[in-house]
């Protein structure tokens, strides 16, 4: 089968033009009841979070109540919550609070992530397919709201009406009912109108205060409101540029959204801008990939002040893959350790390529920082990139497949990872450099799920937070502080637990990098789910405040100040 036309619409040139069209902002249409109703399951596991002495909360109660799909076959009865799906499509109200919430903490903390992994008994395979659930945790003078809400994208909208898969996701393809729906099918797939726009990876706030939940897969970037989680619209990039995929992490700042848009035709990345207050990216450079068939798979990337620093990893997207019915072992990307693995910096200022080096083969999600080396002249001499980084080893894909998740708790099976520092010369020498930056042991040789302090986005750091592991574990359980400078690092554990991305944020008027606390979201291992605040400095638990009900793991987030 001829792949040209599909090939075409995965191409980032300036035509053909996006597809333009505005989701519905109705919140309703969500017909079928759930098994209980939320009001059952705060009855039955109240005992469970009944406010601690040290306590200064309410209970909670559910405030919102509406009937999604069925939820599943969730147990309630004391198991890990963050391998199932979401209970229900929405719910609010307020947390207990154990320990002290600092009095500065006041603002919304937002994570998405994929809460919903099955469509009535049909289960999805792997932990990026799931409909994006966004769970918000409002700080105000040491008291916690919280919220979570399904994003209501085409694909969640679709699966919830007709009861069924209707777009492609991560590994999950729709089967047609029909010879009918065969051929339209067929024929989607060559526009890209199959593909998914659950915007189920991250969420971000852009300069001008609009919250987009994000995706990689263009269509699937989705403005909410950030209050009340709901659903505002498909986020519509005014500009011909095109292309279907781009980087799930844009870089984003106060005054810019920047991301890449690889280009499966001739393989390639655009680096693209969108000034904040805009929906209009323009092009500031082009990097030509020097190995192949297809570009390496960009979920990330790395700036530093003056250069953006674009990966080519031997983990390439495959267009063979992309058209499959059925998931490969590598799911839509194929592993070419003989291509190369290449390291490309572009100036900012100019969009030309300034270094462009081979480096040792690398398998990452997830970029920490980047940052200038200069010398005692103060002239700029090389590049250092920090990522999360899984030794060359594509195994981890395979891991997060949900039913190795579930099953293997007691088993060692996370592979091993580690800080990989890649050092990339400017002086035109050919080769760049990757080693650990600290030893692995220091945090359990896992590491994912990265954040620094903002302020630091491309300059000289120190500390990176990030999931690490404490063995025997199948997916990354501690939380981790690694002082980049001392090569140490300091953990969070709690037995049977799986915490969510550290989430730094800073002290108002803080001097100090690590001034500030670490959020991130708890699974517990009885069923339950929590908020945990740690103190950025100690690394210690300073308040945790107790979700009614156990949440669903999720990937990113970020901090909307109040107004
Ligand atoms: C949740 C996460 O981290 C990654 C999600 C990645 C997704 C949803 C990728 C989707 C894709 C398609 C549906 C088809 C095109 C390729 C690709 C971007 C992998
Ligand atoms: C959750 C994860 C990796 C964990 C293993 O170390 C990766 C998530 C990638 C997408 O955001
Ligand atoms: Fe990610």
């Amino acid at each position: 089968m001829s792949s040209f036309s599909f090939l075409s619409s995965l191409q980032s040139t300036a035509s053909p033009p996006n597809c333009r069209f505005h989701m519905s902002t109705s919140s309703s249409g969500f017909g079928r009841p759930s098994f209980d109703s939320f009001d059952t399951i705060c009855r039955r596991r109240r005992r469970a979070w009944e406010p601690a002495k040290a306590s200064v909360g309410v209970e909670p109660r559910p405030t919102v109540s509406v009937g999604p799909a069925e939820t599943g076959p969730v147990d309630c009865g004391g198991k890990l919550a963050a391998w199932t799906s979401v209970r229900q499509e929405r719910w609010e109200g307020k947390l207990v609070v154990e320990g002290d919430v600092p009095l500065w903490l006041n603002g919304t903390y937002l994570r998405n992530g994929p809460g919903l992994w099955h469509i009535d008994d049909y289960n999805f395979r792997h932990l990026f397919d799931g409909y994006a659930t966004v769970v918000r945790v409002y700080f105000e003078q040491g008291r916690v709201m919280a919220s979570h809400r399904q994003v209501e994208s085409e694909a969640y909208k679709a699966a919830m009406k007709k009861r069924r898969l209707c777009y492609r996701e991560f590994s999950e393809v729709p089967k047609p009912a029909s010879f009918l729906e065969y051929v339209g099918e067929v024929a989607s797939l060559f526009s890209g109108a199959s593909l998914t726009d659950n915007s189920n990876t991250g969420v971000v706030r852009l300069g001008d205060g609009r919250v987009l939940c994000l995706t990689e897969t263009i269509k699937g970037s989705i403005q909410i409101d950030p209050d009340t989680l709901e659903t505002l619209g498909k986020f519509v990039y005014e500009d011909n540029l095109g292309g279907l995929i781009h980087s799930a992490h844009p870089i984003v700042t106060e005054s810019e959204f920047l991301t890449l848009l690889p280009d499966l035709v001739r393989p390639g990345y655009l680096v693209v801008t969108m000034a904040s207050g805009t929906n209009e990216r323009r092009v500031m450079g082009r990097v030509n990939c020097r190995g192949g068939p297809a570009p390496g798979w960009v979920h990330s990337f790395a700036v530093t002040e003056r250069y953006v620093v674009v990966p080519e990893m031997p983990l390439r997207y495959c267009v063979h893959n992309l058209l499959r019915a059925e998931p490969t072992p590598l799911y839509k990307f194929e592993w070419h350790p003989e291509s190369g693995s290449y390291m490309h910096v572009m100036s900012r200022a100019t969009g030309k390529i300034v270094a462009s080096v081979e480096v040792p083969p690398y398998v990452t999600f997830h970029f920490i920082n980047a940052y200038e080396e200069v010398d005692e002249d103060g002239r700029i001499t090389g590049i250092v990139a920090d990522c999360c980084e899984h030794n060359a080893d594509t195994s981890i894909l395979e891991l997060l497949r949900l039913q190795n998740l579930r099953s293997f708790a007691d088993h060692d099976a996370l592979p091993d990872a580690r800080v990989g520092r890649f050092r990339i010369p400017l002086d035109g020498r050919p080769r760049g450099e990757l080693h650990a930056a600290l030893d692995p042991e220091e945090h359990g040789r896992g590491m994912d799920m990265c954040s620094i302090n903002p302020v630091y986005l491309g300059k000289k750091y120190r500390y990176a937070y990030a999931c690490g592991a404490k063995r025997p574990c199948n997916f990354p359980n501690t939380l981790t502080k690694i002082d980049l400078v001392e090569r140490k690092a300091k953990n969070w554990y709690e037995d049977g637990a799986v915490p969510s991305e550290p989430f730094f944020v800073a002290r108002p008027g803080a001097t100090e990098e690590d001034d500030g606390v670490v959020i991130s979201i708890v699974s517990d291992k009885n069923g339950e789910g929590y908020a945990l605040v740690l103190d950025g400095v100690t690394f210690e638990e300073i308040a945790r405040a107790k979700f009614p009900y156990g949440l669903p793991y999720g990937l990113h987030g970020c901090w909307v100040p109040n107004k």
